[in-house]
């Protein structure tokens, strides 16, 4: 893979931080290295002392005096060693990566620590799109991605799907305007990167089937394009086996995987991952270097002490929790779609992640019945236009996130869209 040909300018200007590598020199050194070189501040001067954290399996994690001056100093840009190395086991372990076993120039899997996958895609999309580029997505998409790519004046091309998720033949037809065999060329218009989110997508809870992955992986071959798998919902799918992912199939170093701590162990403690290529991994950690150094040290401490006291068939078991709270929230919020929307909306049953996309029958565009009418009857939803490229296209959808409400909420909340919805009509 020619990875020079995917970065933007102001990312294959990015030079390493000189005192970053430096605090991560003397942190690699023995002890007996007297260093006079980081303007680091003296943790002896903090007014934190120690903390423990109880856990709800009874457990406590600590930090005592030494531990603690640690957490409240900066640390590496990639993340702290422990937390990287415990979740490069974990993706070896779950997607056994082709590219774990490459040279790094070949494009060796590598990760990074980011302050949410939100962090992580931003910096990604920073670092691929220039003005003019012809992005591909499965719209509707996540409102997150759409805020980062907008402004950066690309073209994005939205390829058709269903609740399968992005359908391969429709890939086919969308790239068909170019030449396979001209797309490294300098003048080529050839879409470079596609975006989609395989399992649980948001907003519409599709789940890609393995069949339209590989397919998907291919094309992406056949045209030199880098794929970025957005997987916050990856450990929320309800049925086993969970789905192959993109990065399990990928022999050429050509996926970009964002993964996502928020819906398994806190959404606050904002901690994601970038997996991909090392020369790509390598140009976000230098973003990361010049922008927040790095992710918390202290919320990275905290994870990965609650990683290692669990292990990863630990980590598996509280896994196997979230999804039965999941499933029980989105078997609710089916039972009462079914009992108050039938006759007025249509839906997919997710088999992942925290959302019911409902198309209203016999309304163009939700937007004003949401934003006006739905308040009035103290019901909130998020009308679908947020999440389509063109947010003033009319969308006859709305998004139902089945993760906060109770299933008594939830049957409310449906009674009153079902009544808003009638008067409407
Ligand atoms: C597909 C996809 N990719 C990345 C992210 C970012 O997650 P991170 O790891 O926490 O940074 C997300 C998070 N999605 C949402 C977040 C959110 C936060 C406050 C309020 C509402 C929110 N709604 O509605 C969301 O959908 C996502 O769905």
């Amino acid at each position: 893979m020619n990875y020079a040909r995917f970065l933007t300018a102001v990312s294959a200007a990015r030079k390493p931080s000189p005192i970053r590598m430096l605090t991560e020199l003397q942190q690699r050194s023995p002890p007996s290295l007297i260093s006079l070189a980081g303007g680091a501040p003296n943790p002896n001067t903090f007014p934190f002392q120690s903390a423990s954290i109880k856990l709800k399996n009874g457990q406590t994690l600590t930090f005592d005096d030494v531990a603690m001056k640690r957490a409240l100093q900066y640390s590496a840009s990639n993340g702290i060693p422990e937390l990287l190395t415990w979740m490069k086991n974990l993706q070896k372990d779950l997607h056994d990566p082709p590219t774990a076993g490459y040279a790094p120039e070949n494009g060796q899997m590598d990760m990074c620590v980011t302050t949410g996958s939100q962090e992580g895609l931003c910096k990604v999309f920073e670092m691929l799109v220039n003005p003019g580029d012809n992005i591909l997505l499965d719209a509707p998409t996540y409102s997150g991605t759409l805020a980062v790519l907008q402004p950066l004046g690309c073209n994005l091309i939205n390829v058709p799907s269903d609740q399968h998720g992005m359908i391969p033949a429709a890939l086919k037809e969308v790239l068909s305007r170019w030449d396979p065999s001209e797309v490294n060329k300098p003048s080529s218009t050839a879409p470079k990167i596609l975006y989609t989110i395989p399992n649980g997508g948001n907003p519409t809870g599709a789940s890609m089937t393995a069949q339209r992955k590989q397919e998907v992986y291919e094309l992406a071959r056949q045209y030199d394009m880098l794929i970025i798998e957005d997987d916050p919902y990856f450990f929320l799918q309800f049925d086993k086996p969970w789905a192959p992912t993109f990065l399990s199939m990928d022999v050429d170093g050509r996926i970009i995987r964002t993964d996502s701590f928020s819906k398994i162990l806190s959404s606050g403690l904002r901690i994601g991952f970038v997996t991909g290529p090392k020369p790509l991994v390598d140009r976000v950690v230098l973003h990361i270097q010049a922008s927040t150094m790095h992710t918390s040290t202290f919320t990275q401490l905290m994870v990965s002490q609650l990683l290692h006291s669990w292990g990863q068939e630990g980590f598996i078991q509280h896994i196997e929790g979230v999804i039965e709270f999941y499933r029980k929230q989105r078997d609710a919020m089916i039972t009462s779609a079914d009992k108050w929307l039938k006759d007025v909306a249509e839906w997919h049953t997710p088999s992942a992640g925290m959302f019911l996309w409902i198309k209203l029958k016999g309304i163009a565009d939700t937007q004003q019945l949401i934003m006006k009418k739905a308040l009035e009857k103290e019901v909130l939803l998020v009308p679908g236009g947020v999440f389509m490229i063109n947010s003033s296209d009319p969308c006859p959808y709305v998004r139902a996130a089945f993760s906060l409400s109770t299933p008594e909420q939830i049957d409310e909340a449906f009674r009153r869209l079902s009544s808003l919805i009638k008067e409407a009509l």
